[in-house]
């Protein structure tokens, strides 16, 4: 799924911009503040309905403007159109309807963002990683979102009775069966994508150095016991939740582990090796989608903190998984770099000069 079109108004310091996005790979060029960011993140609020910088969608409509829109078009020819007002209402539209749910908006325009975030994913907490992990799962595995959303109703359930303090298991037996019939399913799917997941991750590992990355290990953990069952391991935890007031095991605690010689791996990455270690994860993600379905990539400053060996061999990790790439940078000939030398679509980018929010199409980089 490619984005085709794309228009914005009033997001950050862009008054109005429309876009038409011919090629494989879009790059926007400008300097500090200019809004290459703010375009990235106006894509990401039309594949996902929110900012990837700031909960409050309030901070990204533009100063003194009552309102937002974004709006694209697929290669497919569906449309999307998001609109955000001050006052906190706010409009999804796909096709011109008004949708459900943003995450219909995420089925419509699979994504995947490398930013000075993207880091979290080995320094954050387990609930980051678990989200990449079912980010993969939901894309893979259609029937997971709704055995999600019935584990996490369960779970809120059981997590109110536990609260009130109620002692008779009467009380939570109902929700116990339906978090244990859900949860079941929740670890099976991800399971499944994992392995899916962990092998196409140490295949892009064997392009990088072996004396470092031959020893990155990733682990997934259901959130609990290994040995145990899920029903093992909720009756017997079942006491210190009601000490506690919620439960504190099931596949809501899952986390992924990355670790080399059993130390976890940001502590003992370069910063330049954990950025690849994320690009290595965020393509092993998109290549283990339906191959219709290759999600478009938004790499803000691919440069930074990356040497030229390691951006070329990014460039081509994408090409083998991105449907596109739109990718920010300072300098036009240093982001223009990696991607000229690959063959075809993909080693003639389409360059953007980003300046004040105006943004300019300025050309092919091949034919400058
Ligand atoms: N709500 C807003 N309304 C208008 N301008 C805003 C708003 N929020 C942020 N800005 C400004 O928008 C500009 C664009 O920021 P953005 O992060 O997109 O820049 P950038 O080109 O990615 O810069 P850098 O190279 O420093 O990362 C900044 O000057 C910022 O101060």
């Amino acid at each position: 799924m490619a984005l085709n079109r794309l228009v914005l108004n009033n997001f950050r310091n862009i008054g109005h911009g429309e876009l038409d996005l011919a090629g494989r790979v879009s790059l926007f060029c400008g300097a500090n503040g200019s809004g290459k960011t703010s375009l990235l993140e106006a894509v990401h609020m039309l594949a996902s309905g929110r900012s990837f910088r700031s909960r409050q969608s309030q901070s990204v409509i533009r100063y003194e403007q009552p309102s937002l829109a974004v709006f694209g078009r697929l290669d497919s020819g569906i449309t999307l159109g998001v609109e955000k007002r001050r006052d906190g209402q706010g409009r999804i539209r796909i096709n011109q309807s008004a949708a459900e749910s943003s995450s219909q908006l995420a089925a419509c325009l699979p994504l995947q963002v490398i930013n000075s975030e993207s880091f979290s994913a080995l320094d954050g907490g387990p609930s980051v990683r678990r989200q990449l992990l079912d980010w993969s799962v939901f894309h893979v595995e259609h029937s997971f979102s709704m055995h999600w959303k019935v584990y996490q109703s369960a779970l809120k359930q059981r997590n109110a009775v536990l609260r009130r303090g109620k002692i008779d298991s009467n009380f939570l037996a109902p929700w116990e069966h339906q978090l244990l019939q859900s949860g079941e399913v929740v670890d099976a799917l991800r399971r499944r994508v994992f392995d899916l997941l962990q092998s196409e991750f140490a295949r892009r590992l064997q392009d990088l150095p072996s004396e470092v990355f031959a020893d990155l290990k990733v682990s997934y953990r259901s959130g609990w016991k290994r040995e145990l069952s899920l029903a093992d391991a909720l009756e017997g935890a079942r006491e210190g939740d009601l000490e506690q007031g919620f439960t504190r095991v099931g596949p809501h605690r899952a986390d992924l582990r990355f670790s080399i010689h059993g130390q976890p791996a940001h502590a003992v990455l370069s910063r330049g090796q954990q950025k690849m270690a994320v690009c290595a994860l965020r393509t092993a993600m998109a290549s283990v989608m339906d191959s219709g379905e290759k999600p478009v990539f938004l790499v803000d400053d691919l440069p930074s903190e990356l040497d030229q060996t390691n951006q070329a061999l990014f460039a081509r990790w994408l090409r083998a998984c991105a449907s596109q790439v739109l990718v920010t940078g300072i300098e036009a000939n240093t982001t223009a770099a990696p991607w000229l030398a690959l063959d075809g679509p993909w080693g003639a980018p389409q360059m953007f000069h980003v300046e004040h929010g105006e943004i300019t199409n300025v050309g092919y980089a091949a034919d400058r």
